[in-house]
């Protein structure tokens, strides 16, 4: 009997975000694990022409929800969407909703957040931090509240290297932040950005750990966690293997090498990959829900959701395991070739990023021109080479997570709850897990059909033999070139064509005196 699946029947859950990669992946796995609980409400704006009912449709009738649909098969009726724009006062919910939401809620988790490395300061706070204050508000005036869980990440503090499961306060207020965004102009917060955010290498990290602070400032009365997870990936083991279906993290990357973009990457190889899959992230929330509602520690506390320190990879490792899966089962209609390495310095990442990245986007945009369609290969690879340079700051540096709490958690849990709850990242074997994270990129994200490989095997041998033919043509002209202006180039071209004449003859000679 599991403790914690039990805990959740019969409540009401509030989820922000839920509509994100990490959301579905928490609302699959507590529908699959208490079916008999009470709802779940989640905050969802209408969005791209969809309405809040269509994104509901959506979400449950997508593959991530079938096993649910087994457990539950009136998960419909549990799913309470709620029309929210979290950028909006009082998040826009209707009076009605609102009631409905403070009477009843029994457990809070806040997914919702901007990931955007680049946000405007302005929206990035708004998002981050305001609606986290907000949501705060909110469920100090829940009377049944019996947890708020917070996800932040594991990189709000990603200027330290070795990093407590603490509060790290940052130097500026969060609520003087908050008051700053609103009579400030866009301009002049550009030009501030760069000293607020400090040794921070984006507003994301910032707001996250502007965020941190608010809650730490606002808890009161609440019962409340912080979970951090580091680069959440595809799905371990449930509900099924490798289910990723954002760009996010590493998985943009993935499809970009896959597809034969990306040729070449600065990286540290012998940096820690500290990535973490999404049910790990999922278990571990779910377990301090139950954990904080239950046992309700005296202060808030932090969770790493991290592997580094306990199973750690890194990104040599995970480069050739993408490389090696693509090889065996590469993508559709691929660009090039899945062919890359790592640059470890700034001339040879220029170099490359000219030669491998720039050039054959500007040849394959020249073909698209003669053959009367329209270039988009150039504006494609200038937006990859702007993801890595976003990027960089994450893939060659290591950090240090002490994993204290998520250790103290896993030890109180019942034998049957860690193994329904599994967030022990020491049994991941990643090299199997890559493959996996690689395969559901096809299926779940790309949604290609495995019956297509064999067609992709063999365009990769067109592309193959146009490469071969390609090179041939381009030595052929440097060297026509070369013999028509250096007396030493034409000498040793003598040289090698008489050498091979005189071989050629050598060997016609023996085989007539044989015969
Ligand atoms: C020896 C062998 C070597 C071999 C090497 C090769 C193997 C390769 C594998 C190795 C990979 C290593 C990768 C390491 C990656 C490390 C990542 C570290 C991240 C750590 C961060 C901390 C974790 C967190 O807490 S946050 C969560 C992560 N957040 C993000 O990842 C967001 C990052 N992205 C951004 O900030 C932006 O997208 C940005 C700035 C990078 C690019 O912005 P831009 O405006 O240029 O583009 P977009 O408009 O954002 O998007 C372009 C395009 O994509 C579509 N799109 C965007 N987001 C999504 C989405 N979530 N889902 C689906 N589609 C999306 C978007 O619609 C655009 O499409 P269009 O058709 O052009 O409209
Ligand atoms: N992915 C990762 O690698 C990591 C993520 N995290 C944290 O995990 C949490 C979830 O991230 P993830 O699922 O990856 O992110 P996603 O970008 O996939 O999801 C973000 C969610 O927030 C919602 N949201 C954004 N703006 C608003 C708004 N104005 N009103 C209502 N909802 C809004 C989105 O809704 P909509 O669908 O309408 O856009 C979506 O449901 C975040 O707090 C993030 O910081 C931490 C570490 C790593």
């Amino acid at each position: 009997m599991s403790m914690i699946a039990d805990f959740y029947g019969g409540k009401s859950i509030l989820i922000t975000g839920a509509t994100g990669f990490l959301g579905k992946v928490l609302m699959e796995k507590l529908f699959r694990t208490s079916p008999d609980l009470r709802v779940i409400y989640i905050l969802v704006r209408p969005k791209a022409g969809q309405t809040l009912q269509q994104r509901v449709f959506q979400i449950l009738n997508s593959k991530l929800f079938e096993k649910v649909k087994e457990v539950c098969p009136n998960v419909h009726e549990k799913i309470r969407a709620i029309s929210a724009d979290l950028n909006q006062n009082d998040f826009a919910i209707s009076m009605q909703d609102m009631q409905e939401l403070l009477s009843y809620t029994d457990i809070i988790f806040h997914c919702a957040a901007t990931v955007r490395f680049d946000d405007h300061l302005r929206h990035a706070v708004q998002l981050n931090v305001t609606a986290t204050q907000q949501l705060l508000l909110m469920a100090s005036q829940m009377p049944n509240l019996e947890a708020f869980i917070h996800i932040s990440t594991a990189f709000s503090n990603c200027n330290l290297k070795h990093i407590d499961e603490v509060i790290y306060p940052c130097p500026v207020e969060p609520k003087k932040i908050i008051d700053s965004m609103e009579w400030l102009d866009d301009a002049i917060i550009d030009e501030i950005t760069p000293k607020l955010i400090g040794d921070r290498p984006n507003t994301y990290t910032y707001t996250k750990a502007l965020g941190e602070m608010v809650v730490q400032q606002e808890s009161g009365k609440l019962n409340i966690a912080i979970i951090r997870p580091s680069i959440v990936g595809a799905t371990w083991q449930e509900p099924f293997p490798g289910w990723v279906d954002n760009i996010n993290g590493p998985t943009g990357l993935i499809v970009a090498a896959g597809k034969g973009f990306l040729r070449s990457i600065r990286a540290t190889p012998m940096a820690v990959a500290d990535l973490i899959p999404a049910d790990i992230v999922v278990n571990l929330t779910l377990a301090v829900g139950w954990y904080t509602a239950v046992h309700r520690p005296k202060s808030t506390l932090i969770y790493h959701c991290t592997s580094g320190n306990l199973n750690p990879c890194n990104w040599g490792k995970m480069g050739i395991q993408v490389l090696a899966t693509f090889e065996k089962i590469p993508l559709e209609r691929a660009f090039r070739r899945p062919k890359a390495d790592f640059t470890t310095n700034n001339v040879t990442t220029q170099y490359w990023n000219a030669v491998s990245h720039r050039a054959p986007a500007i040849i394959y945009d020249f073909y698209l021109r003669l053959t009367g369609r329209k270039p988009r290969m150039t504006k494609l690879m200038n937006r990859l080479l702007r993801t890595l340079s976003m990027l960089e700051y994450f893939i060659n540096r290591s950090w240090e997570w002490s994993t204290y709490n998520t250790e103290m958690l896993m030890s109180k849990l019942s034998p049957e709850d860690q193994r329904v709850f599994n967030f022990d990242v020491r049994q991941l074997n990643w090299l199997e897990y890559i493959e996996n994270y690689v395969l559901g990129v096809k299926k779940y994200l790309l949604k290609e059909d495995m019956a297509g490989i064999p067609e992709a095997k063999q365009h990769l041998k067109r592309l193959r033999n146009i490469h071969y033919l390609f090179n041939t043509a381009l030595f052929l002209i440097a060297w026509r070139l070369l013999i028509a202006r250096s007396q030493v180039a034409r000498n040793v071209w003598f040289f090698i064509v008489s050498f091979c004449y005189k071989f050629l003859s050598y060997f016609r000679a023996s085989s007539t005196l044989k015969v």
